[in-house]
């Protein structure tokens, strides 16, 4: 069993890292960090990392289309990643990163305030917080540097970055696979509000799913019991976290600028314990059974 030190690093984003196993074939290696309001905190959730792995592995399972995962039990995976790894084939990603909201909130929300529709894609007027779409959107992003913000941009910026038919077949690809995906976790009581994908060509030049899949990281998440539009919703993950980082009992003034203080063990349980729960109702899976 080789060590994770024989694998070069190629990339690290603030909660994972990639690595090289070989020519063909990479590590996507999930951490147990969480961030929150733009921190990453200085307290980890135990088996985080393993529960999103857990639940990309089962998404790329039940997905139409091809996708990057070649194993996630693999001697080619050290022992002390094992479970929180996937070993992926290595593609040529391309530079958008694909969103596809069902559901109007955040930077999307804003957009639609300011212009009556997002990234440049029309929508019905009259719509407030959390309200259903008329039809899932595309609502693609550049890839920002580290610590930065993704920029949104709209379908003509695509085309100018990638062509007009990889744009498309993107879009489409995008908008696919977030339904299929949506219908889904809504039969488990889950709402799929929206979705980051990142796509990649393989050596065959066919487009593949890459990355991490429909995580709480790449997604937002909501219980269908509760959902009201018209307010923000909770989080189905990381809303623990934030109440408790924004309630006098953390001491934390969020906008000091100030990093934020550890979290209290009852809050790492409560939030580990949701991590698991948004992976058992979606996969229908018991989390004791992942490797
Ligand atoms: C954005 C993401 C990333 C992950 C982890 C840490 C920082 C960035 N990333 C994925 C690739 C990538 N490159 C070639 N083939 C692939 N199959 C993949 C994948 N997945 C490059 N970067």
């Amino acid at each position: 069993m080789p060590s994770l030190t024989e694998y070069p690093q190629v990339a690290a984003g603030k909660i994972r890292e990639l690595y090289a196993v070989d020519d063909d074939h990479l590590l996507l290696v999930a951490s147990d960090k969480i961030s929150a309001y733009d921190y990453v905190l200085p307290t980890t959730i135990p088996d985080k990392g393993r529960v999103l792995t857990a639940m990309s592995v089962f998404w790329f399972g039940l997905l139409d289309g091809p996708n990057h995962l070649v194993a996630w039990d693999d001697p080619r995976i050290p022992e002390q990643v094992r479970g929180r790894a996937l070993l992926v084939r290595r593609l040529t990603m391309q530079p958008v990163e694909c969103v596809a909201r069902g559901y109007l909130t955040g930077s999307g929300l804003v957009d639609y305030r300011e212009t009556g529709g997002v990234c440049g894609v029309p929508l019905p007027p009259g719509l407030g917080e959390a309200a259903k779409l008329p039809e899932p959107i595309f609502t693609p992003t550049t890839k920002a540097e580290i610590g930065q913000h993704d920029e949104a941009i709209d379908f003509d910026a695509v085309r100018a970055a990638v062509g007009d038919e990889l744009a498309m077949k993107l879009r489409e690809t995008t908008l696919a696979t977030y339904s299929q995906a949506a219908g889904h976790a809504l039969s488990r009581g889950m709402i799929l509000a929206d979705t980051k994908f990142e796509f990649g060509i393989d050596e065959s030049g066919e487009l593949v799913l890459g990355d991490e899949v429909l995580t709480p990281d790449s997604s937002r998440f909501w219980a269908v019991d509760g959902y009201e539009p018209g307010k923000v919703q909770p989080a189905f993950d990381k809303q623990i976290v934030r109440d408790w980082l924004t309630s006098p009992a953390s001491g934390w003034d969020r906008s000091s600028g100030e990093l934020p203080p550890e979290l209290p063990p009852d809050v790492v349980e409560a939030t580990r314990s949701r991590y698991i729960e948004a992976y058992e109702r979606v996969s229908g899976k018991s989390f004791a059974d992942w490797v």
